[in-house]
Parts: C-alpha cells; sequence; structure tokens
C-alpha cells in the first residue's frame, strides 16, 4: 500500500465573489482519495500569511490554495516572511476561484476546477521567480510577489477594485474607467542597470514576472518567468485620449510599442516617487508606498502545473 502524502489546503471563501465553500465541498471527497488533508478556511484578510507561517511550523510542505491571486500572494509572503523551513522544499498547487485569476494564465492552469485539481494530482512541478520589493525609507516587512508589481493607474484600479468586486470578470475593465477619472501623473525616479530614468509625468510603471494583469491585460507580455529578470514596463504622459484609443493595446501586448512606452530586463532597481497618493500594488493586493528596491530570486518556488 502507498502511503499517503499530506497536503495542507487554505480555502479563502470571499474569493471570486464567494464560490470557495462550493468549491472546497466538491473536490475534498477526491482529494481524500489521494492524500491525507488538513484544511483551514481563511477568515479575515491576510490571514493566509499566519495560516502558512502555522502549517509550516507544524511541518507541513505542500500546500493547495483555493482562492484567486490575492490568496496566493498571501501564501507567498507567508512561505518568505518565515526562516524554518527551506522555501524551496515547500510546493503548492492552485485551484483558482479569485476574479482576475492572472497568473494561472501564464502556466496554462486551466480554471476550470476538475482540471486544476488534475494538474496537482499529476504531481508534475515546475519553478519561477519571485520579486521581492524592500521599503528603503519605511521600517515595513518585505513584501514579496510571484505575478506583477506596479505603481500609479494600475495601483488607482486595484484600489478601486478592492473596494467592489461583485462585476465578475467586468471587474477590472469598470475599476479602469472609474480610475480614468481620478488618476494624476506622479514624478519618479527609477535606477537600473547603471542607468536613472526620471519623469514628471508617470503615468504607470509595471514590474513583471509574468504575462498578465487586470483580468487579462498584457503590459510586460515578453516577460519569461524564469529568466531571473523583471520585465520593467514605464509608460509617460498617457493622457485619458491615449488610454481610450489604446484600450485594445493594453490586452494584446501591443502597448509597448507606443512612444511613451519603454521597457527594460533587470534584476533589480530602485523607485522614488513624489507624490503621496500614488498607489503602489502587489499581484493585485495593494501595498505600502515609498522608495523601494525590488529585486528577483530566481526560481524560489515550485508549484504544479
Ligand atoms: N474571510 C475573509 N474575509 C475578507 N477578506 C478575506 C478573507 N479571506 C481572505 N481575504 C482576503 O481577500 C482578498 C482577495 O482574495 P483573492 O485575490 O483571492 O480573490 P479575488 O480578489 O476575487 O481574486 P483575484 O485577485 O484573482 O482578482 C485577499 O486580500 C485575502 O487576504
Amino acid at each position: 500500500m502507498t502511503v499517503k502524502r499530506n497536503f495542507f489546503v487554505i480555502i479563502n471563501p470571499v474569493s471570486g465573489n464567494g464560490h470557495g465553500k462550493r468549491v472546497w465541498q466538491k473536490i475534498q471527497p477526491k482529494l481524500n482519495l489521494y492524500y491525507n488533508i488538513t484544511f483551514c478556511f481563511t477568515s479575515h484578510q491576510n490571514h493566509e500569511i499566519d495560516i502558512t507561517h502555522e502549517a509550516l511550523k507544524n511541518g507541513h510542505k505542500h500546500f493547495i490554495i483555493i482562492g484567486g491571486d490575492g490568496t496566493l500572494n498571501n501564501f507567498i509572503n507567508g512561505v518568505f516572511s518565515q526562516q524554518n523551513i527551506d522555501t524551496k522544499s515547500i510546493t503548492f498547487g492552485i485551484i483558482p476561484i479569485g476574479t482576475g485569476n492572472d497568473w494561472v494564465k501564464t502556466h496554462g492552469i486551466s480554471k476550470n476546477i476538475n482540471k486544476a485539481l488534475d494538474i496537482i494530482i499529476n504531481n508534475k512541478t515546475n519553478t519561477q521567480d519571485v520579486g521581492c520589493i524592500n521599503y528603503l525609507n519605511k521600517n515595513i516587512q518585505n513584501k514579496y510577489f510571484i505575478n506583477l508589481a506596479g505603481i500609479g493607474f494600475d495601483g488607482l484600479v486595484v484600489n478601486i477594485v478592492n473596494k467592489n468586486r461583485t462585476f465578475g470578470k467586468l471587474t477590472y475593465i469598470l475599476g479602469a474607467v472609474k480610475g480614468l477619472f481620478k488618476y494624476h501623473f506622479f514624478e519618479t525616479r527609477i535606477s537600473l542597470n547603471s542607468e536613472v530614468i526620471t519623469s514628471k509625468a508617470c503615468f504607470m510603471i509595471q514590474i513583471g514576472i509574468c504575462k498578465y494583469t487586470g483580468s487579462g491585460m498584457q503590459l510586460t507580455h515578453l516577460a519569461n518567468p524564469k529568466d531571473g529578470l523583471f520585465d520593467i514596463t514605464i509608460a509617460t504622459s498617457f493622457y485619458k485620449w491615449d488610454i481610450i484609443k489604446n484600450i485594445f493595446k493594453l490586452f494584446n501586448g501591443k502597448i509597448v510599442k507606443l512612444k511613451h512606452v519603454k521597457t527594460f530586463k533587470t534584476k533589480r532597481l530602485v523607485i522614488e516617487t513624489s507624490n503621496k497618493n500614488t498607489y503602489f500594488q502587489a499581484d493585485g493586493e495593494q501595498i505600502y508606498s515609498g522608495k523601494i528596491e525590488a529585486f528577483i530570486l530566481p526560481n524560489a518556488i515550485q508549484f504544479y502545473s
């Protein structure tokens, strides 16, 4: 008789408009056939971090996340904010039930619950880079991300979307439309690859590991999650009309070809922004603003895909 492996399941019951509980009831019997399961529902925002710490302390190394990009991001932050367990020995799979589910798009992980579950059961693992944000002028814990971090317009959209996610797939589009009436340019100074880039009218900075954000937009469409490098996109002087005119280019990746958009590859950068009301986001979760250093941890996570 083969010994069943232990898996720890984290379920966000409010993710993607509250389907978590139902999805869990549906897949629990199948999971029990293959694994010894311990599970925990999140009860408040960022609870995933404490749950992950506790599970790792209790010897768990294999995880299944039932949630969206935010739930996954909090799990990753739980993994990297502890020192007891070697992060490279940890594996995770995802059942994507969120609103945007952008990270899974890069890796071709199905949004069909049964197919996503089969990917975990097939036991084939992959690795990718992890981004780390270090606050240089504030005493705030590092923030980790596995998809994209952004400053400016997309940070504002995340701020809007996090207040109301009741519109399903349209949530991010409606957030972007609302953002059009609220955004402002910010002043920035970016140091990367021995170069300094300055702008008095920056619209958005993207720090990409993967390709998709905001429910399918491609702002770093050449990103390779395994090359040890960030894909940086910097858009300046983008006025309302420029956004409306180029809306389709946001989704097909051609946005990076416009004259106000510059792209770079780097493994480290430092960003300073002037305006206190400039929003920052990581994997669709709003994070603190400030002077930041972002650097990459090459192939630092192992997941089922
Ligand atoms: N019980 C809870 N009550 C309120 N918020 C919670 C709870 N559990 C987790 N959260 C928070 O919900 C947030 C959003 O979760 P998640 O991103 O997975 O779903 P989503 O926003 O619908 O999907 P996506 O990010 O893919 O668009 C996360 O910040 C998470 O910490």
